[in-house]
């Protein structure tokens, strides 16, 4: 698992570890990565000699960064020109060796660079860019390097105008193909749209780690947290010891949605999957080994349910949801189950001590909230996770998973491929599967938002997806994570 450290809290932790340190060791560590890192790109771009770069130097300690990288650069024979964006206001000593190192300060922007090194703003950003410093990155894109090709951008810790702390982009923001960032990551790195701005992130340990205390901001799941926790049958496991799983989803009018929801649970690791809804003939054609009723209160035993994808408004779909939730069970409620919630019908019913999932996307969510996520969506999830204490999955680009707790996790698998109808349902059956296999509700719903992601970018690599497609491409992802 990766923690991921907010703007305050890693100053504190610097602030702490500088006070056992020598006087600049930190920006000494950080500029150093730093400058290996571009000295590594520019060799693979023709070589650092005679290179051309151009630094973006704001007024703060990133600047000072970018500075002293930069003098690394220039004493190994590159050209290196810094454009000061408050030259009254410069990281002097940065300054002074980039001079020493035969690096140039320049008023313009320069036609032709090979490397941009991006050290307007860090972690001490405030607000959308300064509007002299916004204009400046919307014209980087027309920037080329000796073989005529786009400038290569590094982002320093962060690429200036994204939001550090919620992944927000409000305005003009450097698009960066590789951001350096020191110390740990910050939810910049892994949350919302401000990770497309960041390109490949690549960490250069300061020494921060033993500094950084208390719970992380946001926590990313590696491919080893989701491998050690996907249940396995072990030799005396039968399909009931595996978990049951119940599916109170589609209707006649979409039994798509069963169809999907189905497929997403048979690929999970629970050992019998039960359907329960009017699509039940259709699901027992396509998955023979789905054991089906046409209510929840004739379905018999499961070990959790997963109610709403297709399951439409009407009073039957009220009596299914309040049958789930009437259960001591984990329930996981998608699409028009959460649409039901709203208006407070259900109030009642979700006092409950078993757990709840909810799946909602930025629609569902604006429904049952009252305000769409907003710029801060790992905030806005925790809030409704708070407010229902459910775990609620926020889908998206970055899905966000949040616990009543406020323990945040940002998916880093997303594909902008799962944009397509069905999907969700694909999510929600094989969130369900975990649940009924016992998982805790939050590693339920990271791992299945994991491996859902992956089987979207799977499912890419052959064209166009559908929903099938992610829901058949589960399997050999898992096959591969699983080993
Ligand atoms: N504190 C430390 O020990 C270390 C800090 N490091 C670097 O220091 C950075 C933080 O430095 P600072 O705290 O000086 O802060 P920054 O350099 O991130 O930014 C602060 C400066 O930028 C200006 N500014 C704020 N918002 C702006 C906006 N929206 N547009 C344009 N200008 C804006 C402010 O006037 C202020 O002077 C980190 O991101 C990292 O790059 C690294 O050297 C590692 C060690």
């Amino acid at each position: 698992m990766r923690q991921v450290w907010r703007a305050a809290e890693v100053r504190a932790a610097e602030k702490n570890l500088m006070a056992t340190l020598p006087v600049g060791t930190l920006m000494q560590r950080a500029a150093a990565g730093l400058a290996r890192r571009c000295a590594l790109l520019l060799e693979d771009a023709g070589g650092v000699y005679g290179a051309r770069v151009l630094l973006l130097v704001g007024s703060g300690d990133n600047g000072g960064d970018a500075l002293y990288a930069g003098a690394v650069l220039a004493s190994r024979g590159a050209q290196v020109r810094a454009l000061l964006m408050t030259p009254e206001r410069v990281h002097l000593a940065g300054l002074t060796a980039l001079r020493q190192a035969g690096g140039f300060t320049t008023r313009d922007l320069p036609a032709r660079a090979d490397l941009v090194l991006d050290g307007i703003v860090g972690i001490g950003a405030s607000g959308g860019l300064r509007p002299g410093a916004a204009a400046i990155v919307r014209e980087l894109g027309g920037l080329t390097g000796r073989a005529g090709d786009r400038a290569l951008v590094v982002a320093v810790d962060v690429p200036s105008g994204v939001s550090v702390d919620t992944g927000d982009v409000p305005g003009d923001a450097v698009t960066a193909d590789v951001t350096v960032t020191f110390g740990c990551l910050k939810p910049a790195h892994v949350l919302g749209p401000a990770v497309t701005h960041c390109g490949q992130v690549e960490l250069v340990d300061i020494g921060l780690g033993p500094a950084l205390v208390g719970d992380p901001a946001v926590r990313v799941a590696e491919t080893a947290d989701i491998a050690a926790w996907w249940p396995r049958p072990g030799a005396t496991s039968d399909k009931y010891s595996r978990g049951v799983v119940g599916l109170a989803t589609g209707s006649a009018l979409y039994p798509g949605a069963a169809l999907l929801s189905t497929a997403g649970a048979l690929a999970g690791p629970s050992g019998m999957v039960r359907y329960a809804g009017s699509a039940h003939r259709e699901v027992v054609r396509a998955h023979p080994s789905v054991v089906v009723a046409d209510r929840v209160a004739t379905a018999g035993r499961v070990q959790a349910w997963v109610c709403g994808s297709g399951l439409g408004s009407g009073e039957k779909a009220r009596t299914e949801l309040r049958s789930v939730l009437a259960t001591p069970l984990p329930v996981l409620l998608d699409a028009d189950a959460i649409n039901l919630l709203v208006g407070g019908e259900h109030a009642v019913d979700l006092r409950r001590d078993a757990p709840l999932v909810l799946t909602p996307h930025d629609g569902e969510f604006k429904r049952l909230a009252g305000e769409a996520p907003g710029a801060d969506r790992a905030g806005a999830a925790a809030r409704l996770a708070a407010w229902t204490n459910a775990v609620v999955l926020l889908k998206g680009d970055r899905t966000i998973v949040a616990t009543p707790a406020g323990e945040i996790w940002a998916n880093p698998t997303g594909s902008p491929a799962l944009a397509t109808a069905g999907t969700g349902d694909v999510l929600a059956g094989l969130l369900g599967s975990l649940l009924a296999a016992g998982l805790p509700a939050v590693r339920a719903a990271v791992a299945a938002a994991y491996v859902h992601g992956l089987a979207g970018r799977r499912a890419a690599e052959d064209g166009p997806v559908t929903a099938p497609d992610v829901a058949s491409a589960l399997r050999p992802v898992l096959a591969g994570l699983l080993g």
